[in-house]
């Protein structure tokens, strides 16, 4: 299992040139869907890097980088950040890290950020995990989430929802005709949530029969 990565190392690096074998997950899903609470689980249960395309811009905001004020402007928005930018903040994250199983949480958000990332790094997901959840319920969680995020307010959170339904949901889309989708119904409470997604990352030999 897993894919090499020379091209994502060699933007990363300049010259340096490393073979890397990753193995990657997509998580995808509505803002609020509830992503980041079950890679939590995910990481701590099955060992894999935590890597959100979200959590990267906003440090990389707060780091005072040059894309910082864009990329500020573009998430108050809703936008989607040209892939150029977040591409490189995944692979050097990457690149830092010594793990070889990664979820990234959150990319690609846009079939621009797919197509990038794919001719770049030449990654091809092991699968996509898929947090399906009605926007009344995202609605309500993102508006209680209480983490101080800019993004978080009505007016953004609806352009946020129409990012998603118009350029995210696509993506999924491409996924599911190539078979690659495991959709969880996320409308649940998180313990019910993970049950569902332990037992896509839980290997067939290793399930207990009922
Ligand atoms: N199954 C759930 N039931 C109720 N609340 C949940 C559930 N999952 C997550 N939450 C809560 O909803 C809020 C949003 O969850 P989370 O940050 O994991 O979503 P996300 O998909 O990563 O959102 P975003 O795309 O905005 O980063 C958090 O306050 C979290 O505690
Ligand atoms: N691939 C991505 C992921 C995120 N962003 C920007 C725009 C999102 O609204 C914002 C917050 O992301 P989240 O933490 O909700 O996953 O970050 C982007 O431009 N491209
Ligand atoms: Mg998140």
């Amino acid at each position: 299992m897993g894919t090499v990565v020379d091209a994502a190392i060699k933007v990363a690096n300049g010259s340096a040139h490393t073979n890397k074998k990753v193995t990657v997950v997509f998580v995808l899903g509505g803002p609020g869907s509830g992503k980041g609470t079950q890679c939590s689980n995910i990481v701590e249960h099955f060992g894999y890097t935590h890597l959100s395309a979200g959590d990267l811009l906003r440090a990389e905001i707060k780091s005072g980088s040059e894309n910082g004020t864009m990329i500020q402007n573009m998430i108050k928005e809703g936008k989607i950040v040209p892939s150029e930018v977040t591409i490189k903040l995944l692979q050097r994250a990457i690149q830092e890290n010594g793990n070889d199983k990664f979820l990234i949480d959150g990319f690609p958000r846009n079939e621009e950020n797919r197509a990038a990332f794919e001719s770049v790094t030449g990654i091809e997901p092991e699968f996509v995990l898929f947090f399906d959840c009605p926007e009344e319920e995202m609605e309500k969680r993102l508006l209680s989430r209480n983490q101080g995020r800019e993004d978080d307010n009505i007016e953004t959170i609806r352009k946020r929802f129409k990012v998603y339904m118009e350029s995210s949901l696509p993506v999924i889309d491409y996924y599911k005709a190539k078979g690659k989708v495991r959709k969880i119904d996320a409308a649940r409470p998180i313990e019910e949530v993970f049950k569902a997604v332990k037992a896509v990352f839980t290997p067939e030999s290793e399930k207990v029969a009922a």
